[in-house]
């Protein structure tokens, strides 16, 4: 059996006197797909934000590939395989497909202009590793066809993909995508679906992502974690949670209807 890839453990994060995560443990396994939901303001971007770096927890602690990395920052947990999308669909409009790949990647490892200017080892390393895998990223992600087209003039559905191609081409084991099915018809969805399960299975990339569309979850996952008011009220197979009466009761019943 595959052995832990992420383990969170007793997550916490209060914003003045507003408990928004609350004591949240869980793992996710080398291949793993793990998808966290929960109703609006349940503190899923606030745990998400937390384990991708952006954001220090109150307490708990966060350790990725037998790593300690709580509270270190992004480009820190991005250089031991872990990274994130964010919500929008691309980072330079008016930039080429390609383009938007290599300077958001870049971005990633925050490398400061003066180190670029001088061109240090850090921000080589940096370099090689995002042009190393561009090509690839670009065949996997269905973009390659693009590569040289201006990225805001592109489909949405294929806009989107540009962000997971950003994350892809920092050579991540674990990536964790917020929301990346916000905004998407039901077949750029199916389609987005087919990409996750190619990721893993093909490209033994372990996935992590917030959604609110119920479909692409339930379809996609192999353990789901629910949040409630911040704190982890299930977690189980897709089956489980739909059985689940504390998750009926919490989340489903309420806004499954809306986002299916
Ligand atoms: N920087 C912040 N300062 C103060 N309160 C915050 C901050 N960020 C989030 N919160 C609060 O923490 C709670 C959890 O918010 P969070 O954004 O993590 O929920 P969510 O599950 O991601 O919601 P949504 O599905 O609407 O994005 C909410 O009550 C929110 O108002």
């Amino acid at each position: 059996m595959a052995g832990t890839l992420l383990k969170v453990e007793g997550l916490s994060k209060t914003f003045g006197g507003l408990a928004a995560v609350r004591d949240l443990s869980f793992e996710l396994r080398e291949g793993e797909i793990v998808g966290l939901i929960g109703p609006n303001g349940a503190g899923k971007s606030t745990a998400f934000n937390m384990i991708s770096g952006s954001l220090a927890p109150t307490a708990g602690k966060i350790v990725f590939a037998g790593e300690d990395i709580t509270g270190r920052k992004p480009s820190h947990v991005v250089r031991h395989g872990l990274a994130r999308t964010f919500q929008s669909a691309t980072v330079y409009p008016k930039s080429t497909v390609q383009e938007n790949i290599y300077r958001g990647a870049l971005c990633h490892f925050d490398i400061p202009v003066w180190a670029q200017i001088a061109r240090t080892s850090a921000y080589r390393d940096a370099l090689d590793r995002v042009r190393h895998d561009v090509d690839k990223v670009l065949e996997i992600t269905g973009l390659a066809a693009y590569r040289h087209e201006i990225a805001g003039e592109l489909a949405y559905g294929h806009q989107k993909r540009i962000g997971v191609a950003i994350g892809l081409a920092t050579n991540p084991r674990l990536l964790l995508l917020d929301e990346p099915a916000a905004g998407l018809n039901p077949e750029e969805c199916a389609e987005f679906g087919r990409l996750l399960k190619t990721l893993r299975d093909e490209h033994r990339i372990s996935l992590l992502f917030v959604e609110h569309h119920m479909a692409l979850v339930m379809g996609t996952c192999e353990k789901i974690i629910v949040l409630v008011q911040g704190q982890k009220i299930a977690q189980g197979t897709a089956e489980e949670i739909r059985n689940s009466p504390a998750v009926i009761e919490a989340y489903l019943g309420v806004d499954e209807d809306a986002h299916a």
